[in-house]
């Protein structure tokens, strides 16, 4: 059997925080797992190296099931974002050390590819409509099939999702909060407009989705979604903070827009009621922060049953081995629908050197066995950490509002 003989934690920053777990066997072979949590970066390395990479030491690598079950039920205290991750990065680890030992990419050891590659969306964002739309042309230009419109709202200095760079998103971007003032019916006033122009110069042939990003009330998302119906959106993303699973149903009610809801969810129990309910159509789970392909394997066994697909996040916050995870995922999960996709910077890909691949829209993991994905310690070395924070929402009478 494969023992586990050392686990080490490697925190770099290629332009943003990654934190990555190495797990090495007593044959030499090793494993990668993304512990990214934007913001909360260090909280996840103390809890690998503090409290879990002891209790790694000895273990057969080929037990994935049991050290997982061993890590969940272990802590006693259940999930959350910071053990969900932590869990996460040794899962994905794991895998990788089986598709490496098997000579198999993690794909096949999944059940094999269910499709020809992976359908994944991109960011066009602007800080004016007539901005977004003609980075969408450029998206539409490359091959994408579907393209994510964000733009910025008249009279707000920032709001979520448009960045300072063209092609690269980074929202954790200062050394505190960023305060961003927030103004609900001027965002509900532009957004429409923006698909409006979005369909008159890309058509009908591409899907537009959009990221509310939990900051409307159920009732302000029902209204944006009967707006936006004209202009048949693929889906619209976290309409309304998630904890309460039941308020999915007042937007219900009120429009046919598809839902979706998940990347900040760590666990199955996020996503039960909504996905029994039918109260989402694309679940946003994703292989770094929601336990790792084990557990995102058990979300997606129970979303195929109420045809609820798959949506994974895939923001440049989630490291390639996060990405190259989900692909593999991606490409053999029955209830795929679409996979996010913000291209990491050069100097990332080059910590992170990966097999995976774009081309006309779609992705693929590639065949090289385990993740595909390695890391170069040397290079990661050259990126101290940087503290940084993702920003905050208030009002414009300064009360606090989610971003
Ligand atoms: O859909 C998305 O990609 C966003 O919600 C993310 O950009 C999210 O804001 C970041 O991952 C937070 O770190
Ligand atoms: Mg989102």
């Amino acid at each position: 059997m494969p023992k586990i003989i050392d686990a080490k934690v490697i925190v770099t920053c290629p332009g943003r925080n990654f934190v990555t777990l190495k797990i090495i066997t007593d044959e030499g072979i090793y494993g990668l797992g993304d512990a990214t949590l934007n913001g909360r970066e260090l909280s996840v390395a103390s809890y690998l190296t503090d409290h879990v990479i002891p209790c790694l030491i000895g273990r057969d690598a080929h037990r994935i099931e049991d050290i997982w079950q061993y890590l969940y039920k272990g802590a006693y205290w259940r999930r959350g974002p910071v053990t969900m991750t932590a869990i996460a990065a040794v899962d994905m680890a794991l895998w990788d050390i089986k598709g490496k030992i098997a000579g198999l990419p993690v794909y096949q050891l999944l059940g094999g590819a269910s499709r020809e590659g992976v359908m994944v969306y991109g960011h066009a964002n602007g800080t004016s409509i007539e901005d977004t739309v003609n980075v969408a042309l450029e998206y539409q230009a490359q091959g994408y099939k579907a393209i994510r419109l964000q733009c910025g709202v008249p009279g707000m200095a920032s709001t979520y999702g448009v960045s300072k760079d063209k092609y690269f998103y980074e929202p954790a971007d200062a050394d505190l909060p960023t305060e961003n003032v927030w103004n609900t019916s001027k965002y509900l006033r532009v957004v429409p407009e923006l698909f409006k122009a979005a369909r008159e110069a890309l058509g009908w042939d591409v899907h537009l989705l959009h990221d509310i990003h939990h900051r409307l009330t159920p009732i302000e998302a029902g209204r944006l979604g009967k707006d936006l119906e004209p202009y048949r959106p693929f889906w619209l993303e976290d309409a309304t903070p998630a904890e309460n699973q039941e308020a999915f149903r007042l937007i219900r009610q009120h429009t046919t827009a598809p839902l979706a809801v998940g990347e900040i969810f760590n666990s199955i129990w996020d996503a039960k009621d909504l996905i029994q309910n039918q109260l989402i159509d694309y679940i946003r789970a994703t292989v770094v922060h929601a336990g790792g392909i084990t557990h995102l394997r058990r979300i997606a066994a129970l979303a195929d049953l109420y045809q609820v697909r798959t949506g994974c996040h895939g923001a440049t916050d989630l490291s390639p081995v996060c990405m190259a995870a989900a692909l593999h995922f991606d490409l053999s999960v029955p209830n795929f629908g679409i996979q996010e996709y913000m291209r990491h910077t050069e100097e990332t890909d080059a910590v992170f050197p990966h097999a995976y691949s774009f081309g006309n829209g779609m992705m693929h993991p590639g065949e090289a066995p385990g993740l595909g994905v390695d890391i170069d310690e040397e290079l990661a070395t050259k990126y101290e950490y940087k503290r940084a924070f993702l920003p905050v929402n208030r009002l414009e009478d300064g009360t606090m509002h989610s971003w």
